[in-house]
Formats: C-alpha cells, sequence, structure tokens
C-alpha cells in the first residue's frame, strides 16, 4: 500500500489536509499564481471560483504535480504540504503521489474498454490481479459512485456506450476505486445536463466523510450546494477563503460580492 501521504493506518480511510503555503507558481516567465495561502480541511469540499484565468485550474493542477507535465513551469515560491507532507520533495513519488491524490476532469475521458476494466484499471496497475478482489472493489466504486444499478447488467460492456452523465460518473468510480485520499475535479459538471449534474453533485456530498474533494466550479449555484468551504480567486491571487455560506451570504471582501452577484467575470 502506497504511503507517502502519512495514510492512516485505519479502515476506511479518511481524506487529508492540504496545506498551500505562499505558492508562486509560473508558465515561463508569467506568474499565474501569486502568493497563495490555504489551509484546506480533510473530508469535506472546497470550492474553488472566480473568473476565467485566475488561476483556480493551475492551483489544482499544483496540488497533484500535474503542472509538472508542462514544460517551462515551475514553483518559485512556497509549496504545498498534504498530510504534513512536502509534496514538491525531491524523494516524493510523483506516480504514487496522483494515486492518493486523483483527478476528474472537466470532459469524461473514459478508456475504450468495458465498464468492468474502466473500474479495474488503476487496481490492475497496481498489481492487483486476484479475480474476487477485483470484482468486489468494482462493485464497491460502482455502488458509491451511484452506477451499480445502473450498469451492474452490462459490466462487460463498453464504457462508451454510456450516457454522458453516467461517464463522468464511471470516472469518479475509477478514481475512488483505488482508495485516493484527496480527489481534484476540474469543472467535472460543465458538459452535463441538470439531472446528470444533479447526481454527479450528490454522490461528491455522500462521499466527502471519506476523501477530501476540491471543485473547480464556474457554477455559483454549484459551489452553494455542494461546497463547505469556498475560496474565490483574481488574477492569480486568492482574495477570500471562507465558508460557504459566510462567503455567498456576508463575503468580506467588495471583489468577492461583486463576483458571486454576476458583477463581472
Ligand atoms: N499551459 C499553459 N501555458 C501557459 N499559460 C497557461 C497555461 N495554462 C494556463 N495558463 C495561464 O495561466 C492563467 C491561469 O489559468 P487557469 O487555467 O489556471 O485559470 P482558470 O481560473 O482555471 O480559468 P478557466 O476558468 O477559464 O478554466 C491564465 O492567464 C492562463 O492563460
Amino acid at each position: 500500500m502506497h504511503d507517502i501521504l502519512n495514510r492512516p493506518a485505519t479502515e476506511p480511510q479518511t481524506g487529508s489536509s492540504i496545506d498551500v503555503e505562499t505558492l508562486d507558481f509560473c508558465y515561463g516567465s508569467s506568474q499565474a499564481l501569486k502568493g497563495i495561502n490555504v489551509e484546506i480541511p480533510a473530508n469535506g469540499v472546497t470550492a474553488f471560483i472566480g473568473p476565467s484565468g485566475c488561476g483556480k485550474s493551475t492551483l489544482l493542477r499544483c496540488i497533484n504535480r500535474m503542472n509538472d507535465e508542462i514544460p517551462g513551469t515551475r514553483i518559485t515560491r512556497g509549496g504545498i504540504r498534504i498530510n504534513g507532507v512536502d509534496i514538491y520533495d525531491k524523494s516524493v513519488d510523483v506516480v504514487k503521489l496522483r494515486r492518493d491524490v486523483g483527478m476528474v476532469f472537466q470532459k469524461s475521458n473514459p478508456f475504450p474498454r468495458s465498464i468492468y476494466e474502466n473500474v479495474a484499471y488503476g487496481l490492475r496497475l497496481r498489481g492487483e490481479s486476484n479475480k474476487a478482489v477485483l470484482d468486489q472493489a468494482v462493485q464497491e466504486a460502482l455502488q458509491a459512485s451511484a452506477l451499480w444499478d445502473e450498469v451492474k447488467d452490462r459490466l462487460q460492456e463498453s464504457a462508451l456506450g454510456l450516457s454522458g452523465g453516467q461517464q463522468q460518473r464511471l470516472c469518479i468510480a475509477r478514481t475512488i476505486a483505488v482508495k485516493p485520499l484527496v480527489v481534484l475535479m476540474d469543472e467535472p459538471c460543465s458538459a452535463l445536463d441538470p439531472i446528470a449534474t444533479a447526481k454527479v453533485e450528490e454522490l461528491v456530498w455522500n462521499l466527502k466523510e471519506d476523501y477530501t474533494f476540491i471543485i473547480v466550479t464556474h457554477s455559483m449555484a454549484q459551489a452553494s450546494r455542494v461546497s463547505d468551504k469556498t475560496a474565490f480567486f483574481y488574477m492569480g491571487e486568492l482574495v477570500e477563503f471562507d465558508t460557504t455560506s459566510k462567503i455567498f451570504s456576508n463575503p468580506t471582501h467588495k471583489k468577492t460580492e461583486d463576483y458571486i452577484s454576476g458583477r463581472f467575470g
């Protein structure tokens, strides 16, 4: 079992707190994040909101080091700790980190394989080949993702035959099958209709006892429905971070108020 993030020995696993400390991040010479300081608590949902280009996705991708894949990017100051572990320390195995910090993308991206194999994928990659173990893990992940009843009789059919909303829930099942501690979601519902969106939001809500979720969203309604905490970003800076109820009812900063009331962005 992977333990780079001080994974608790108990079952069920619980999520992890994330400390972003005075983080500056650049794409080449262009600075996209400026002095970000935020402590994201374990086991709950935090929403990242803000106008296009303010740095939400960049920060999200820093949390599982996805930005490492983009040439010319670098952190010029500060860092990120998950459960107290500096995730940019050179001893950290990035592949293992991304297992503990899973990601769900804007556009669902199931592999062109069966529903079963999509969910079993990460476990197989980890070397699991026992059919009973895989069967159980696949069932549990699909149940947790509220998809089991819809697919239990067609597990061997192609995942590409599912609807868009089902595919997105399948991607969530694939992510949680390997029992990550943190789940990063980058506008996971932007391609979904309201019913599929409600299902994804409900499953996030139901899973938040076990995982730490961060969701980037352009929907103020979604942020207020699904998150416990909200971070508002503007031009690469974190303007305000607070409980979602406070941000949406009585924000401290005028910029936050202007944004949530639709005056810009
Ligand atoms: N791969 C990249 N190379 C260079 N600059 C980038 C890259 N990705 C993002 N940027 C720049 O970094 C800044 C922050 O972008 P980011 O995608 O993090 O914003 P965002 O708040 O997630 O925006 P959106 O809501 O439109 O997705 C922007 O100025 C953007 O142009």
